[in-house]
């Protein structure tokens, strides 16, 4: 037999980081964050000759994390991910590539007679805010940020109609239908243009990525309730355009969308009419619609 691929490394690591305002002490921001390492590198003697010389533990990577997230601005994501890719390729020789995934979970500070309270949040639903880079000890990178879990409904403005007929097709066309989705957008950097890790550290401290995922958030809602959507299709292609057009160091947008369905309920044998009102939640099976949109 012959050892073909390895990969190792910690998953789910968690933090919470309080964040202070120099200038007012009470006033907080906080980040709570999911970390996932795998390490690829000259490990093969550790699983075809039970020799764990070479393996540092994961739980030393999970250490490594927690003692980076202390000592480093944890903010935004894409810097901190880009961080612990160089340390970790800069401290083991023998490491020769790194897959990093971070989630960051969704506090959301809210008003207290009408003021926005310094330091308490809600948890803004399950959404999650993306960063993942895969970097080589030979410098290449593919660095991506993205958006996960948002879910969404509207209750007109989505069509489809005018799809492949054949003698297997129920589905009725229609002009008013609900369209759901947990929002699953994945936008990847343009390495060439950004150049290193360091680089991504110093635009992170800029602002690049936090006004690329503000883009991104605003696209998505704005687009998915203007848009009198055709189809799943078309609306996601038009968002992938409109956040390619925003930030020119994104090299292509990818979107995931399962289609959550709703099933207007048949009154008919009640003598009832249902003019769109009355739905039943049908998600599974799912549509599910992908794409990936790059330039020309
Ligand atoms: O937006 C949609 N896209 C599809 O491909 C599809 N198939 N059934 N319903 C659908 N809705």
């Amino acid at each position: 037999a012959i050892l073909q691929s390895s990969t190792y490394g910690k998953d789910n690591v968690k933090f919470l980081k309080v964040k202070k305002d120099p200038s007012n002490p009470k006033v907080h921001e906080v980040m709570e964050a999911t970390v996932k390492v795998l390490f690829v590198g000259d490990f093969d003697v550790a699983y075809t000759n039970a020799d764990n010389a070479p393996i540092v533990p994961t739980d030393t990577i999970k250490n490594t994390i927690l003692v980076e997230a202390k000592k480093f601005d944890v903010f935004p994501i894409e810097g901190f991910v880009a961080h612990l890719g160089l340390h970790f390729i800069n401290k083991y020789s023998h490491v020769s590539g790194v897959d990093i995934e971070i989630f960051q979970h969704r506090w959301t500070k809210y008003p207290v007679n009408g003021k926005i309270h310094d330091h308490s949040f809600v948890k803004d639903g399950e959404e999650l805010r993306t960063a993942s880079l895969k970097y080589k000890r030979s410098g290449e990178f593919v660095l991506k940020s993205g958006i996960k879990d948002l879910t969404v409904l509207k209750s007109t403005g989505s069509m489809f109609y005018g799809f492949n007929q054949c003698d297997y097709t129920t589905l009725k066309p229609t002009t008013d239908r609900i369209l759901s989705t947990d929002v699953d957008s994945v936008w990847e950097w343009d390495s060439k243009k950004i150049g290193s890790l360091q680089n991504v550290i110093s635009q992170a401290r800029a602002g690049l990525f936090d006004s690329a995922y503000k883009s991104a958030r605003e696209t998505t809602l704005n687009l998915f309730a203007l848009e009198n959507s055709a189809s799943v299709q078309a609306t996601m292609y038009n968002m992938c355009e409109e956040i390619l057009r925003l930030v020119p160091l994104v090299s292509t947008v990818s979107y995931s969308l399962p289609n959550k369905h709703y099933f207007l309920f048949d009154f008919s044998w009640k003598g009832l009419e249902n003019d769109n009102e009355l739905f039943y939640p049908s998600p599974h099976p799912n549509g599910l619609i992908k794409c990936t949109v790059g330039r020309e």
